[in-house]
């Protein structure tokens, strides 16, 4: 039996940035892309030391309970509501995430979706693609200013910062919310105010959520939020599925009660909620807000760093850049190797 540390890989990513595990591990690379169950996500961690995994796998306390060796956590994601991290932290197990690197890509993302959603880019090409296009009008496809408009950000961390800094070329106003207030000079550098969570739904031309998924954050645009509203606004949700209530959602987007939505998460995806599927004021993209090559190479690379620092191996043996829960280590019991 081998005496060098094993990792599970649950996706078969960039193999060039994943080599840079193999002086270090034994390292088992699942071969295909495929959503990996309860039954699955604890076989696989049973045995090894260390995993690198993605948003769809879901590491629970039942998993957690079962993996005797595991000692870290490589979450590909800035985002890591898939990780139960109460029971990582109780286990010992040193959970990081991929912050920073993909802040830029996914706040262009954010443009692009509030950009296609404002001035219906995908709904107007699916109808010329119908072959609707008989006649040009005058009054065809019209669609929300961006410029001038009041944008309003819910979640003014790293991206939202990046994403406010983008509407200064656009001339708009920017509000924002977040629980606490960013300091002045940060305020100063992205141009924008700090209001009220209501203020926020009630001022806004088109809102975009970029905030974190918990159990605080379950359905925290449901009915009662879209109806703060203005009639006419835009709703863009790169941050993650179950912020949105999606049923309420499509309730508001049916009635014309907002003018049309972008989204990139939903909450159980990959499913999307058939009445949203439905509609034609809604654009909808498959959880890609950090899909560019370059962005998705380095996420990978920075959590194969983290996972190689929080296993004890490489330059940075035991301080991974981007730890979730350092005081998992005081937690660490027999399973310290
Ligand atoms: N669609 C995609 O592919 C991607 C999605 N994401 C999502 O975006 C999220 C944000 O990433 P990032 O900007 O790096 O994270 P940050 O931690 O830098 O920012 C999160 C912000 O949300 C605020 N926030 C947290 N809870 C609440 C709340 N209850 N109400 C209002 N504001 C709140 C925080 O401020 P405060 O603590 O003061 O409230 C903070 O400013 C990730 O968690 C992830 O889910 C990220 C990348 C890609
Ligand atoms: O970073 C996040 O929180 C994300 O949602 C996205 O960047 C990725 O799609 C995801 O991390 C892939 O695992």
């Amino acid at each position: 039996m081998s005496a060098r540390p094993r990792v599970w890989v649950t996706q078969p990513v960039f193999g060039d940035v994943l080599a840079r595990l193999d002086p270090y591990f034994d390292v088992r690379v699942e071969p295909t892309v495929a959503p990996r169950g309860a039954g699955e996500l604890r076989e696989g961690l049973r045995d090894v030391d260390g995993a690198l995994v993605f948003i769809p796998d879901r590491i629970d306390a039942a998993a957690i309970a079962q993996a005797s060796r595991l000692r870290a956590i490589a979450n590909v994601g800035v985002g890591y509501n898939n990780l139960d991290i109460a029971a990582l932290t109780a286990a010992g197990v040193l959970a990081t995430n991929t912050p920073d690197v993909l802040t830029e890509t996914t706040a262009d993302f954010a443009w692009a979706l509030l950009l296609a959603t404002a001035r219906r880019v995908t709904e107007a090409e699916r109808w010329l693609r119908e072959g609707q296009w008989t006649t040009w009008s005058f009054e065809l496809m019209l669609g929300r200013d961006i410029h001038a408009s009041t944008l309003g950000i819910l979640g003014m961390g790293r991206i939202g910062r990046a994403i406010a800094r983008r509407a200064r070329g656009f001339g708009m106003r920017v509000l924002y919310h977040n629980r606490s207030r960013l300091p002045p000079e940060v305020e100063r550098e992205c141009a924008a105010t700090f209001v009220a969570r209501n203020e926020l739904f009630a001022h806004s031309d088109h809102l975009v959520l970029v905030l974190p998924y918990s159990p605080q954050t379950h359905h925290a645009v449901g009915a009662a939020e879209l109806g703060r509203m203005k009639p006419g606004a835009t709703l863009v949700n790169i941050a993650r599925g179950g912020i949105v209530d999606d049923a309420a959602l499509a309730d508001a987007l049916a009635a014309g009660r907002i003018a049309a939505a972008g989204l990139d998460v939903y909450e159980n995806e990959p499913a999307v909620h058939p009445r949203l599927l439905a509609l034609r004021n809604v654009v909808l993209t498959p959880h890609i807000a950090s899909a560019s090559e370059a962005t998705r190479r380095a996420m990978v690379a920075l959590a194969v760093d983290n996972l190689v620092a929080a296993l004890g191996a490489g330059p940075h043996a035991g301080r991974p850049p981007n730890p979730i829960n350092a005081d998992a280590l005081l937690a660490r019991g027999p399973r310290s190797a």
